[in-house]
C-alpha cells in the first residue's frame, strides 16, 4: 500500500464511507490515490450519494459503472480512462434514482409495494400536522384538561377528618376598648427577633409588608431593646420570635414589658423553637402549660369553638403529615386557655390522643393574652393563624376586613401563536368555569384584552374559537390590548394613536365595547416607567382611566407591588398567579403539577388574595386553551379560599376595582419613581434614547437663604459641572422633587438636563433650596437618584428666619408687609393662616438637625455634605476646594483665579475681567436693618433645643461646630 491509496493485485475492494460515497470496487484495481480510484480492468459498483472524491467526481481510467444489483446508475455508457464520473449527489440523480427505484424498477417486489404505501402514509401525516390540524390530533393522544376536584372538608380531595367539616362562620368581636386607654388606631407591630437574619423573623416581617401592616424589629441582646420607647397605645401586638425568650427574661425587664402590655391592652404572640431533644412534658416557666418537642405530626385541624378565628375558617382536617418533626405540642392546665389548632401524631395510630399545636391564652390570670404556636409560619395554616391572631390580640385595631375583589385579565386575546389557541370547546370550557365561579364568586367575569390584528390567525378549529369568542361578547368584559402587541415605549404618540385606533376599529366592527376605561400595555411596556405618549394616546383614543403592572415599583418581591397614579389613570398592581404564556400543559407545568397544586392550596396565590384585599391577575389565552390550567386554578383555588378563610369574594370591573382600591389605600395615589437603571426589566422597557446620564449627579438642597444661589453661581462657573436648564417658572431653581412638579414624571425633569451625547460635562447638578424640609423628599430623591451626593448649607437658623421675611417683603408679601417679624415668628397656632404659613416658612426651616436626620433616614452621610453658609460667603475659594473635593470631581478648577471680593457689593463675586466682577442680582445680599435684641432673644432661645441637637449631630458627622452655632448655644 502506498501513501497516496491502495495498490491491489487481484482482490476484491469495499471502500465505505469515503465523502459521503458507499463505493464498492470489484475487480483489479490499479491504484487508489486522493482524488479518487484509478482502475484497470475493473467492474464497479458504486452505491448511494458521492461526494468529494474529487471536486468533479470519480476518475476512471477504463470500465463501466454499475448499480447495486447491476442496474446501470449512469447512462449505460463505458467511461474511458481520465474521464470523470459525475457526483451521484446531483438532485437530478437523486431524482432519477428514487423514480427509477419506486416506478421504474423492473424488478418490483411486494417490498417496495410496502414502501410505497408508507411513503404515501407519511406524506398525509406531515400534511394534516402542518397544514390542518395538529390540535385534533393532539387530542387524540393528549388526557383531558384537568379539573378542579377539591372537595372543601378533606384537603385535595383526600380522608375527610376532623370535627369541623362544616365549620360555621365564627367572627369574633374584638373586646370593647377602655376609653381612657386612648389606643391609637392603626397602632404598630413590635417584633423580636432571634437574629436579623432568621428564618421565622422573615416570615413575620414579610407578612406584615403583604398586609401594609407597620412593624419594628428588634433584634434581641443580652438585654431586651426597645423597650424605653413602648410609648402608649404605640403597638398594638408584640411578636416573639422565639417564645421562649420571653420567658427568659430577668425579672425586672419581663415586668416592664409585662406592665406595658396590661396598661395598653396589648396583646402578645409567641412561636416555639424549633427543638433538636425531645422533651416531653416541660413545665413552660410562669404558664399552665406543658410542651412537649420534636414531634412528627399529621391531620391537622381547627378547633372552631374558640374566639380568635375570624379570617380563618376551620375547613376540615388537613390529611398527612404537615412539618415533619419540627412541631412544639402543647398540654394545657387551666381552663382560661383553648386550643386553636390541633393534630394527632404521626407515628401512631388516628385513635391516639390529640395534640394541642397553637392555643390561646385569653389573657384572664394575668391580664396578657397570648397566642402561641407550636411551629413556625412555613406551615400555610398558620399565617392565616397569625393574622387572625394579630387582630385578636390588638382588640381590632390591627384591622381584618374580610371583603376580597378579584379581577382576572385575560391577555392576548387573538395573539398566540397557532396550537396554543383556543378552540369552540375551550370557549365553551370558560362559559362554564365563568357560570361555576359566579356562583362561588358574586359578579365573576373574565376581563378580556384583545389585540385585532390577530383575528383568524389559528389552525382552523382555533379560529373558530376566536369566532365564538365574539359571539359571546356579551358574556366577558373586554378591553384593548394593542392592535400589533407592540411594545409601547418603542413608539411616538403618533404610531400608538394609530396602532389604539386600528384597535378601536376592530372592536366597533365586531361589537366589542369600548368604554371599559381600562386598558393594558404588551409587556407593561410603557407603563411603568412611565412613557408619556402612551398616557397621552391612552386617554385620547380610549379614554383610559385604569390599567395595571406588576412592575411597580419592582417585579419582584410581588409582596412589594403597589398602585399609583399617573396623569389620572390608576395603575394598579398586577398579580401573577403562577401561569404564563408557556405553561399550557400541566404535565409540563415547571416543577411538576405539585408546584402549581401547592400553590393553589395555601401557597402563594392562596396567599396573594388572603393578603390583598383588591387583585387583579394577569393571564393569557394560552392558557385558556390545550390543558385550560387557568380555570383548574381559579376554580380550584377560589374553592380553596371558601373552605378555608371568611372572605367574601367578589368581581366587579377594573374601574370600579380602581376606585375602591384607591379609597382604601389614598397613600398609595402619589408614586414614587424609581431609577429605571436599577433594574434589568425597567431598562428593557425604557425608550432606548434616553439615560440615567441625562440626570443629575449631586443637589443642592437648601435650606433657602443660606447662600444657595452663590454656591449654584460658584459650581455652574466649573468647566465639568453643569447646571440645569432654568425654569420659566422657579428660574434657577427646578423643583422637582418637591410639590406639584413631582406629578409631571421624569421624562419632564430630564428635560432640564443635556441628553449625553450633547454635553461633554461629566457633573450635572441641580439646586432647589425647598428640598432640605420637604416631608417626602429625600424618599422620592433616593428612589430615582440614590447615588446623588447632597449638598447642605446652613447658617445661623434666626438670621435665616429673618432674611426669609425681607426676603417676602421685597416680594411685596401682602401677609410680610403687614405683620412685623416678630408678630410672625410669635404667632399662636390660632393666629390667620396666612400669618401661620409665612411663620412657618420662616422658623421650620432653621430646624436643621430634625431635617438632616431624616435625610439622614435616607443617605448614608458619606453622601451629604453639610457647608457653612458663613464660611461660603467669608471665603468661598477654600469652600469650594473642599466641595470640588467630596464630589469628586476633576479637572480640579482654581477658584482663587474666579473668584473676588467686591467691595461695592459686600460678597465675593465672579471675576470677568481684570477689574470687573458679576455678582448676584439685588435679591442676593439685600440690606435691611439690624434684627431686634428681643427677636434675637426669642428665637435663640425657639431654636435651642434644634442647636442643641445640630452641634450634636455635626460632631457625630465629624464636621467642625460653625462659630454662629457656638454663639447661638452660649
Ligand atoms: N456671594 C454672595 N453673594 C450674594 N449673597 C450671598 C453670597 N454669599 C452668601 N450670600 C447670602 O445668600 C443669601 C441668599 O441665600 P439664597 O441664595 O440661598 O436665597 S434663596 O433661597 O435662593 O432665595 C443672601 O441673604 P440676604 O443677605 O438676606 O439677601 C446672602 O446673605
Amino acid at each position: 500500500m502506498k501513501r497516496e491509496g491502495v495498490s491491489v493485485g487481484q482482490m476484491k475492494l469495499s471502500v465505505v464511507g469515503v465523502g459521503q460515497m458507499k463505493l464498492s470496487v470489484v475487480g483489479v484495481v490499479g491504484q487508489m490515490n486522493r482524488e479518487g480510484v484509478s482502475v484497470g480492468q475493473m467492474k464497479l459498483s458504486v452505491v448511494g450519494v458521492a461526494g468529494q472524491m474529487n471536486r468533479e467526481g470519480v476518475e476512471l481510467l477504463d470500465g463501466n459503472v454499475w448499480g447495486e444489483d447491476n442496474q446501470n446508475l449512469l447512462p449505460t455508457t463505458s467511461y474511458q480512462p481520465g474521464q470523470n464520473l459525475p457526483l451521484v449527489c446531483r438532485p437530478w440523480r437523486l431524482w432519477h434514482r428514487a423514480t427509477r427505484f419506486i416506478i421504474g424498477s423492473r424488478k418490483a417486489s411486494w417490498r417496495r409495494y410496502i414502501l410505497l404505501a408508507a411513503f404515501v402514509v407519511i406524506i398525509i401525516i406531515l400534511y394534516l400536522l402542518i397544514e390542518s390540524s395538529p390540535r385534533s390530533i393532539m387530542s387524540l393522544v393528549r388526557n383531558h384538561p384537568p379539573e378542579s376536584v377539591f372537595r372543601c372538608g378533606g384537603d385535595g380531595g383526600g380522608k375527610v377528618r376532623g370535627p369541623t367539616g362544616n365549620a360555621t362562620f365564627h367572627p369574633h368581636l374584638p373586646p370593647p376598648r377602655s376609653p381612657e386607654n386612648k389606643l391609637r388606631d392603626d397602632p404598630k407591630v413590635l417584633v423580636f427577633t432571634e437574629t436579623q437574619y432568621s428564618k421565622t423573623g422573615k416570615d413575620i416581617a414579610n407578612i406584615l409588608v403583604a398586609n401594609r401592616i407597620n412593624y419594628k424589629t428588634e433584634v434581641l441582646g443580652r438585654s431586651l431593646p426597645g423597650l424605653t420607647n413602648l410609648s402608649r397605645g404605640k403597638y398594638g401586638a408584640v411578636i416573639f420570635e422565639n417564645f421562649e425568650r420571653y420567658l427568659q427574661l430577668d425579672p425586672w425587664n419581663r415586668e416592664l414589658l409585662d406592665k406595658y402590655l396590661k396598661d395598653y391592652s396589648v396583646g402578645m404572640m409567641g412561636f416555639m423553637p424549633v427543638r433538636e431533644d425531645t422533651r416531653v412534658g416541660t413545665k413552660l416557666k410562669g404558664l399552665p402549660l406543658y410542651i412537649h418537642t420534636n414531634m412528627a405530626l399529621k391531620n391537622v385541624s381547627l378547633n372552631s369553638d374558640n374566639p380568635m378565628l375570624h379570617l380563618t375558617r376551620a375547613g376540615g382536617t388537613i390529611v398527612g403529615p404537615v412539618l415533619n418533626s419540627d412541631w412544639t405540642t402543647f398540654t394545657i392546665e387551666d381552663p382560661t386557655y383553648i386550643p386553636i389548632e390541633w393534630a394527632y401524631p404521626s407515628l401512631t395510630d388516628f385513635s391516639e390522643e390529640r395534640q394541642n399545636t397553637v392555643v390561646l391564652d385569653q389573657g384572664q390570670l394575668d391580664g396578657i393574652p397570648r397566642v402561641l404556636f407550636g411551629a413556625n409560619l412555613e406551615f400555610w395554616l398558620h399565617r392565616l393563624l397569625f393574622l387572625d391572631a394579630l387582630s385578636y390580640l390588638s382588640l381590632g385595631r390591627i384591622p381584618l376586613a374580610l371583603d376580597r375583589y378579584i379581577l382576572v385579565d385575560i391577555d392576548d386575546i387573538f395573539v398566540a401563536r397557532k396550537g396554543i389557541r383556543m378552540t369552540t370547546d375551550d370557549v365553551m370550557a370558560l362559559l362554564e368555569s365563568q357560570r361555576r365561579l359566579q356562583e362561588m364568586v358574586p359578579g365573576w367575569r373574565f376581563n378580556l384584552g384583545f389585540s385585532g390584528k390577530y383575528y383568524q390567525r389559528g389552525y382552523p378549529e382555533e379560529n373558530d374559537g376566536d369566532k365564538m369568542l365574539l359571539d359571546h361578547v356579551e358574556d366577558f368584559w373586554w378591553f384593548g390590548h394593542m392592535w400589533g402587541h407592540t411594545q409601547p415605549h418603542e413608539l411616538t404618540q403618533d404610531e400608538l394613536e394609530i396602532q389604539m385606533q386600528l384597535n378601536k376599529e376592530f372592536a366597533i366592527k365586531h361589537d366589542i365595547p369600548t368604554d371599559s376605561g381600562y386598558s393594558i400595555a404588551p409587556h407593561h411596556s410603557g407603563v411603568y416607567p412611565v412613557h408619556e405618549p402612551l398616557y397621552t394616546a391612552w386617554k385620547k383614543v380610549w379614554n383610559v382611566r385604569v390599567t395595571s403592572s406588576e412592575e411597580y415599583p419592582h417585579l419582584y418581591p410581588a409582596r412589594l407591588r403597589r398602585g399609583f397614579i399617573h396623569r389620572n389613570i390608576m395603575v394598579l398592581p398586577r398579580l401573577t398567579c403562577g401561569l404564563f404564556t408557556h405553561t399550557v400543559f400541566i404535565d409540563k407545568y415547571p416543577g411538576g403539577r405539585k408546584v402549581l397544586d401547592d400553590s393553589i392550596h395555601g401557597g402563594e396565590l392562596f396567599q396573594s388574595i388572603v393578603y390583598n384585599p383588591i387583585s387583579i391577575y394577569m393571564t393569557h389565552l394560552s392558557n385558556y386553551g390545550n390543558d385550560r390550567l387557568a380555570l383548574y386554578t381559579f376554580e380550584s383555588v377560589v374553592k380553596f379560599v371558601k373552605c378555608w378563610t371568611n372572605l367574601k369574594l367578589q368581581t366587579v370591573p377594573p374601574l370600579q376595582l380602581a376606585e375602591q382600591y384607591f379609597h382604601r389605600f389614598p397613600d398609595e395615589a402619589d408614586p414614587i419613581w424609581g431609577n429605571p437603571c436599577a433594574d434589568h426589566r425597567h431598562m428593557q422597557i425604557w425608550a432606548k434614547e434616553k439615560s440615567c446620564d441625562q440626570l443629575p449627579k449631586f443637589l443642592v438642597i437648601g435650606p433657602q437663604k443660606t447662600g444657595t444661589t452663590a454656591l449654584y453661581t460658584f459650581l455652574a462657573m466649573h468647566p465639568a459641572i453643569l447646571a440645569n436648564y432654568p425654569s420659566p417658572e422657579t428660574f434657577e431653581e427646578v423643583q422637582f422633587f418637591n410639590g406639584k412638579n413631582y406629578y409631571k414624571g421624569i421624562d419632564w425633569y430630564m428635560k432640564f438636563f443635556p441628553v449625553p451625547a450633547n454635553s461633554s460635562a461629566k457633573f450635572l447638578f441641580e439646586k432647589s433650596a425647598t428640598y432640605f424640609e420637604g416631608d417626602v423628599v429625600p424618599r422620592r430623591v433616593r428612589a430615582l437618584l440614590p447615588a446623588a451626593k447632597l449638598v447642605i448649607t446652613i447658617i445661623s437658623p434666626s438670621k435665616r428666619a429673618y432674611s426669609w421675611y425681607h426676603h417676602m417683603r421685597a416680594h411685596s408679601d401682602h401677609t410680610a408687609l403687614l405683620y412685623t417679624f416678630h408678630q410672625v415668628i410669635t404667632a399662636s397656632d390660632t393666629a390667620p393662616r396666612a400669618v401661620r404659613s409665612l411663620r412657618n416658612k420662616c422658623l421650620v426651616p432653621g430646624m436643621y438637625a430634625r431635617h438632616i436626620e431624616r435625610w439622614l433616614n435616607h443617605f448614608p452621610s458619606s453622601q451629604i455634605n453639610i457647608i457653612d453658609g458663613e464660611e461660603l460667603r467669608s471665603d468661598p475659594v477654600y469652600v469650594m476646594n473642599d466641595l470640588q473635593r467630596f464630589l469628586g470631581i476633576q479637572p480640579f478648577y482654581n477658584y482663587t483665579e474666579h473668584l473676588r471680593f467686591d467691595k461695592r457689593k459686600g460678597f465675593f463675586c465672579q471675576v470677568v475681567g481684570e477689574d470687573r466682577t458679576k455678582c448676584l442680582g439685588r435679591g442676593k445680599g439685600r440690606i435691611y436693618p439690624a434684627m431686634n435684641e428681643s427677636d434675637v432673644k426669642y428665637l435663640k432661645e425657639f431654636y435651642q433645643p434644634y442647636n442643641i441637637a445640630l452641634e450634636k449631630l455635626l460632631t457625630k458627622l465629624d464636621y467642625p461646630v460653625p462659630s454662629w452655632l457656638e454663639e447661638n448655644l452660649q
